[in-house]
Parts: structure tokens; sequence; C-alpha cells
């Protein structure tokens, strides 16, 4: 079994990365796709791949069927510079991101490539996929890495982010990992720069069993508005907390992130009421968001909520009580009442062009 070294909490060390810079490194990043594109989470999967270590050779898997998978391929041998090649399987079973078929696919997948990583975005589509393929491999993951120095240490926040733990790998091949894609931004320059095309090779699926298959069934995917942006990647986030007492009064929220071009969250509390679906919960069982402007109504800043949202780099935070934990982290705080401020802010706020 693989063994999870934990030898430093608190502030980043700096180790040189020369330690481990004579082992070749080779990478393979579970990539998740929608409406013909690679997501952006998975873009930063392939930048947090860079920092393994030189010449890292970085592999990009992506499985589904139908033209989109097709489209989603060519974006992804061309969205990145570092990647070497895009593999692609091709099937029905991976039409839809079940856990199963997928672990199975980066079974058979990691004996064909033997990588030395492979990593993917801790969203759900990775937190869902990469611990039940490490189980298949016998390895132990690394979660929720917001910063790699070389090839076999990484740094994860615990205790809800109130401390870094620094983590040595020393097991077998291959060292899995599910990175914050918060934590590595893909700089402009390294999306969609590269000049010439990474090759695209079908998976072969003769060895995939059939035994990973039906274990789990699909039953419905619901996805927030696309018009807005998406609340991992957003610039702007506006979020809710039990202070807006109803879904009907969350409703302002939707409003005030049209003006603003934002995306909305919430808080469990706020979720946990019904006034607005899991998908939207910020925090440490939630979404991890950094967006440039994060605002907070009704929200009394719970540290695991705090967990999701501390990285943002301006948070404004409206509350009644000028004791809520939330103003210890807010840029800019304003005590007074959501339902006089939110109108106010809607009315005066110019419409979004
Ligand atoms: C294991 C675990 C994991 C968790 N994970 C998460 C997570 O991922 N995300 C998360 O958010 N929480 C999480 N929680 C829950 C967390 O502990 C808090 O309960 C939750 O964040 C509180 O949400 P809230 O701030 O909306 O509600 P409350 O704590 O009830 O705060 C409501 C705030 O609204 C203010 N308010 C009320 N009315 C008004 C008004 N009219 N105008 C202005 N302000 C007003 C109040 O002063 C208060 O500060 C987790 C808890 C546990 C135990």
């Amino acid at each position: 079994m693989a063994m999870l070294t934990a030898f430093r909490t608190t502030t980043l060390p700096r180790f040189s990365s020369s330690i481990f810079a004579s082992r070749l490194v080779s990478t393979l990043v579970v990539a998740e796709h929608e409406g013909g594109s690679i997501k952006g989470s998975s873009v930063s999967a392939v930048e947090a791949a860079k920092a393994l270590g030189d010449g890292n050779s970085i592999s990009v898997l992506l499985a589904g069927s139908g033209p989109s998978l097709q489209e989603a391929a060519a974006h992804a041998a061309s969205c990145h510079p570092s990647i070497s090649q895009v593999l692609v399987a091709d099937s029905d079973k991976f039409t839809h991101s079940l856990a199963e078929p997928w672990a199975g696919l980066v079974h058979i997948v990691q004996q064909k490539g033997g990588y030395s990583h492979i990593i993917a975005a801790a969203n759900s589509f990775g937190k869902n996929i990469l611990p039940r393929a490490a189980a298949l491999l016998d390895v132990s993951p690394i979660t929720d890495v917001i910063n790699i120095f070389g090839s076999s240490q990484f740094v994860r926040p615990i205790y809800a982010g109130n401390a870094l733990c620094t983590v040595r790998y020393t097991g077998s091949s291959p060292c899995m990992l599910t990175i914050r894609s918060t934590s590595f931004p893909v700089p402009a320059v390294s999306a969609n720069s590269r000049s010439n095309e990474a090759p695209i090779s079908q998976v072969d699926l003769s060895t995939f069993g059939e035994d990973s298959v039906g274990k789990s069934r699909y039953v419905q995917h619901t996805s927030q508005d696309t018009e807005r942006p998406d609340l991992g990647s957003a610039r702007v986030v506006v979020t809710g907390g039990r202070g807006l007492k109803s879904a009907e009064n969350f409703k302002m929220m939707e409003k005030l992130a049209e003006k603003l071009g934002a995306a909305v969250g919430a808080t469990r509390a706020a979720v946990d009421a019904g006034f607005v679906p899991n998908d939207l919960q910020v925090g440490q069982t939630g979404k991890i968001v950094a967006p440039e402007l994060y605002m907070a109504f009704g929200v009394s800043g719970a540290i695991q909520h705090i967990a999701g949202m501390r990285d943002s780099r301006v948070i404004v935070a409206v509350n009644k009580d000028s004791d809520a934990p939330i103003f210890q982290v807010a840029d800019y705080g304003l005590v007074g009442d959501l339902f006089e401020v939110i109108p106010e802010l809607l009315e005066k706020l110019p419409e979004k062009k």
C-alpha cells in the first residue's frame, strides 16, 4: 500500500526541486469536458502537472461519446502548450461521469501508459473518480493539493484551511493527486497559445472490463443557468446566507449577480434550508472559490464557509451583526440590513451591458 508522510505543517517550505529532478515524470490528466470544450478546471490540472518537473510528458484523457467528445479532444489538443498528447475513450459507457466505469478506464490507461502521476481537479468530477481509480491501482491519493514542489512534495490545507500540511509521497507509482484549480490559474499567455496541436489517439478499450458497468445508474443532471459564469471560476461571486430567510428572497441575489456579471454562491445553511440547490454551496464541503470580488450577504462567516472563499482577492460582507466573524476576513464590511442594502444596490448599479 502506498505511504504518505506528513512532515510539516504551517507555512510553505523552500525545498529544492532538484531532489527529485532526476526522476522521469509523465502525467495523465483526467479531464472533464462540456459543450465541446475541456473545462477550465482541467486546464488548471495541466498547469499543476507542469510543476511536477521539467520534461514532464503530459497526456490528457477525455472520455464520452458523440461529436462533442471529438470537439473537446480538438480543443484539448490546442488549449495548453504543455500537453504532449490527447487520449480519447469513445464509448457510451463514459457519457456520464459515473465513477465505476471511469475508474476502470483510468486503470487500463495507467496499465498501458505507466504514468508516474495522475491528476484531476478537486471538483465533483475528480473527487468522484480518482479515489476509486486509486483503489484499483492500490495507491493512496493526495487530495486538494494547492502547491507542488517537484514530483513528490505537495502542500494541502488541513483543519478547514487553518494549517498547511506538506506531504512527501513515498508510495509506488502512480502518485495520484487532486488539485484545487484556484491555486493553479492558467496564465493568459498559456491558454490557447500553442502553435501546433498535440496528437490525438484513441484508447484501446478491448481490455475494458464490463464488470464496472451498471453498478450505479445515471438519473439526471441539473445545472445552473449557463448564461451565468461558472461558480468555480467566476471573477465575481455574490453569496447569500441564512440571513436571506427564504428561497423567494434569494432571487435578489440572482438579480444582483445579473447586474454584476457574477456567479451566485450560498452557505450550507442556505442550501440546507432549501433556498438554493447544493451545487451553489461554497465552503469546506462545497466549492472552493477565489474570485477577484466576493460579496457575502447575511453570512455569519463560519470556519467551514471561510475555508471555501478565504483566497478571494477582495471580500465584502454585509451583516446586521457587527460581531459576525465574516468581518474578520472582510476587506470591506457594512453593518446593515441586507433587505435595505441589496435593493439600494440594485437600484444604483447600472444594467449590465
Ligand atoms: C463538517 C461541516 C462542514 C460544513 N461545510 C460547510 C460549507 O461547505 N459551507 C458553509 O457555508 N457551511 C458549512 N458548514 C456549516 C457552517 O458551520 C455554518 O453553519 C454555515 O456556514 C452558516 O451559514 P450562514 O452564515 O448562512 O448562517 P448563520 O450562521 O445562521 O448566519 C446568518 C447570518 O445572517 C445575518 N443576518 C440575519 N438577518 C440579516 C439581515 N436582515 N441583514 C444582514 N444580515 C443578516 C446574521 O447576523 C448571521 O450572521 C459546515 C459545517 C460542518 C459541521
